[in-house]
């Protein structure tokens, strides 16, 4: 395949083929991005419900719980085992500290 120069890469050139799938990359992140967004908002409201029952930030069945879930809906997609629950557990790690910061 020919290699097609671009801005897409780290210097050299970029064949065609990665470009593309580089395009279909950023578009995913960035409904990622969005649903990130939308997790927050909801998290905003849990933050507000915590707050006026008293309830901690960090629940480790709950974590536990999201975690299951999302690691058993990847094995459903054929993901390698792993990511998505080493990824989701770095995401309420950081929701976990969001909280924090406003309880
Ligand atoms: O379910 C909650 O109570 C949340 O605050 C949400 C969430 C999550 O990010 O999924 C974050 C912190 C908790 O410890 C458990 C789960």
């Amino acid at each position: 395949m020919a290699p097609v120069s671009g801005a897409i890469g780290s210097g050299g050139p970029v064949p065609a083929a990665l470009a593309e799938a580089r395009r279909a990359i950023d578009g995913i992140d960035a409904r990622m991005v969005d649903l990130l967004a939308e997790r927050f908002a909801v998290v905003e409201e849990v933050v507000k419900i915590k707050q006026a029952n008293g309830i901690p930030a960090l629940l480790p069945d709950r974590v536990e719980e999201v975690v299951a879930q999302v690691e058993a809906l990847a094995a459903g997609k054929g993901l390698p085992p792993g990511i998505a629950g080493a990824l989701w557990r770095t995401l309420i790690a950081q929701t976990i500290d969001y909280e924090n910061a406003r309880l």
